[in-house]
């Protein structure tokens, strides 16, 4: 059987290099030299300016490696029981702490012994340590089950310590919430009342999932964490804000609103985080984020970070971004981990073909995407007549309710989630295994974003993209954009491939 048959004559067989490429798009092959977020063309320019700040890391790294010495060895004078002392320390949580055993005293989750795929193995072998991070700061990475940094942190930590403006692109799932926290939180003068870090993120619930993973890092840390978001109470953030506040993060339309009303004072903010950047640049928030910016100081260092960055954002670095350091992790653009198939099917046999999936496959648990809040909320009603429990959600939703079914389905309460583009984003939920496309994106980008709720921190996951005769041309698009194979679905799908 030809794979290529369900496209119509005219179309092609070929796979990623043959056609003509997306320009929004980093592709693999010659077509590699005209893309901005290059990171082989990072100027001479910028690679002397990097040279310049390595250097200059180093030496803070040499100094504060010799400061800490002359501590660890005021400490051992100081003290009288002999040669094989320990040195004392209390943490800011009053928990006792030595130069030898504070990691034996940390609470350390169970590791995680699944299979991982070179999107987060392959690293230079660094570890936090080497960084040369507060200590409270280590305390929460380790207890946060964080053994090493994943390749984009060791990219983007020690840079963004120095202080360069960072553009950096690596695969959904692979770390980059923590490649912006840890810097963030290491930067923040704790004993300063002022709001130093501002993190944008652009859906409300990515910006709760963002400031539980800034608490969690920091929770050895004095640092105090605040979330805003269109959908909730205005004054309640009014009277936050006159508690310390030193991280804010949120989405910008509310931090915006707070800035103007001179409750959000930012004029001592001086690192901005952007993540998911080409969505915030999208025409629904750049104006925000543009406004937002005169609000903050002139040295302020900004970072972008997303997995995918079309052309349209190399305008707003131009602007915003002087000699930014670029990090681009994606020699090619799909996870490794995630194997994607295709069933071609009839719009009204998309539920029976759902059905079908829900018995044959071993799902841990799975996000269902639908193109509309209306098929969002028809489907949820289809698979629950079909006996299978499921929640949805979108963004017509009471933000109460939307909050209620995010926690609840984070906690395994349900196994199916339905839903619209509202989680494409940055929805970090690690037992999600399975990804149904029950309506086919339009674009590269949600493509990509969609499936990437699955596999996560190089974990196995599964694609099943259901597709309509409609679909087709879509299908064979985002296969070439992608440089990707989505391959049409067996009988049977080996669980080895999506459970181990
Ligand atoms: N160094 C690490 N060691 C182990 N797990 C990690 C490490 N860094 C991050 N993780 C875990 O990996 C998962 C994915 O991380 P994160 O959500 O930051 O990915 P991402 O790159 O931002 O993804 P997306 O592009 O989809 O937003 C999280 O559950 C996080 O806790």
């Amino acid at each position: 059987m030809n794979p290529r048959g369900r496209y119509p004559p005219g179309i092609g067989n070929g796979r990623g290099g043959s056609s003509v490429p997306n320009p929004n798009f980093y592709q693999r092959g010659p077509q590699l030299q005209h893309q901005y977020v290059q990171r082989n063309l990072v100027s001479n320019q910028q690679n002397q300016q990097f040279q310049q700040q390595q250097q200059q890391f180093q030496q803070q790294q040499f100094h504060q490696h010799q400061q800490q010495q002359q501590w660890l060895k005021r400490n051992q004078s100081e003290s009288h029981t002999g040669a094989t002392e320990v040195v004392k320390l209390v943490t800011s949580d009053g928990r006792y702490s030595s130069s030898q055993d504070w990691k034996a005293q940390l609470n350390i989750p169970p590791p995680d012994t699944r299979y991982k795929t070179e999107d987060v193995t392959a690293t230079k072998g660094n570890e936090f340590e080497d960084y040369f991070l507060k200590r409270e700061l280590l305390m929460g990475i380790y207890e946060k089950g964080f053994e090493k940094p994943s390749p984009i942190q060791e990219e983007s930590i020690p840079i963004a310590l120095t202080g360069s403006n960072i553009l950096a692109r690596a695969k959904n799932g692979t770390g980059k919430t923590a490649a912006f926290c840890i810097p963030a939180l290491e930067k923040i003068d704790q004993e300063k009342n002022a709001i130093q870090v501002a993190i944008l993120v652009p859906t409300r619930e990515l910006a709760l999932q963002t400031s539980q993973v800034c608490k969690e890092l920091g929770k050895h840390l004095n640092v105090q964490v605040m979330v805003t978001t269109g959908g909730t109470s205005l004054k309640d953030d009014i009277m936050r804000l006159y508690q310390p506040v030193h991280l804010i993060v949120g989405t910008p339309g509310r931090i915006l609103d707070l800035a103007k009303k001179g409750i959000c004072v930012l004029k001592n903010c001086s690192m901005l985080i952007m993540d998911e950047a080409d969505k915030l640049l999208s025409p629904e928030f750049q104006p925000s984020i543009e406004q937002l910016i005169c609000y903050l100081p002139a040295n302020r260092q900004i970072l972008l970070f997303s997995a995918t960055f079309p052309v349209t954002v190399k305008d707003f670095k131009d602007r915003y971004l002087a000699d930014p350091y670029v990090i681009n992790l994606m020699d090619e653009l799909t996870l490794k981990g995630i194997t994607q198939f295709y069933a071609f099917v009839e719009e009204r046999q998309k539920v029976h073909c759902l059905n079908t999936l829900f018995s044959k496959l071993q799902i841990n648990q799975s996000i269902i995407f639908c193109n509309s809040v209306n098929r969002v909320e028809l489907l949820a009603r289809k698979i629950t007549e079909l006996g299978y429990s499921c929640f949805y959600i979108h963004a017509k939703m009471l933000q109460d309710h939307r909050n209620r079914v995010f926690h609840d389905f984070r906690n395994g309460a349900c196994r199916n989630l339905v839903c619209t583009d509202l989680f494409t984003r940055g929805i970090d939920i690690q037992a999600v295994n399975v990804v149904i496309n029950f309506d086919f994106p339009k674009n590269s980008e949600t493509y990509l974003h969609r499936v990437g709720r699955s596999g996560r921190f190089g974990h196995l996951g599964l694609a099943v993209n259901l597709i309509t005769y409609e679909d087709r041309f879509n299908l064979y698009r985002i296969e070439q954009e992608l440089g990707t194979e989505i391959k049409q679905i067996p009988p049977q799908i080996d669980q080895a491939i999506y459970c181990r």
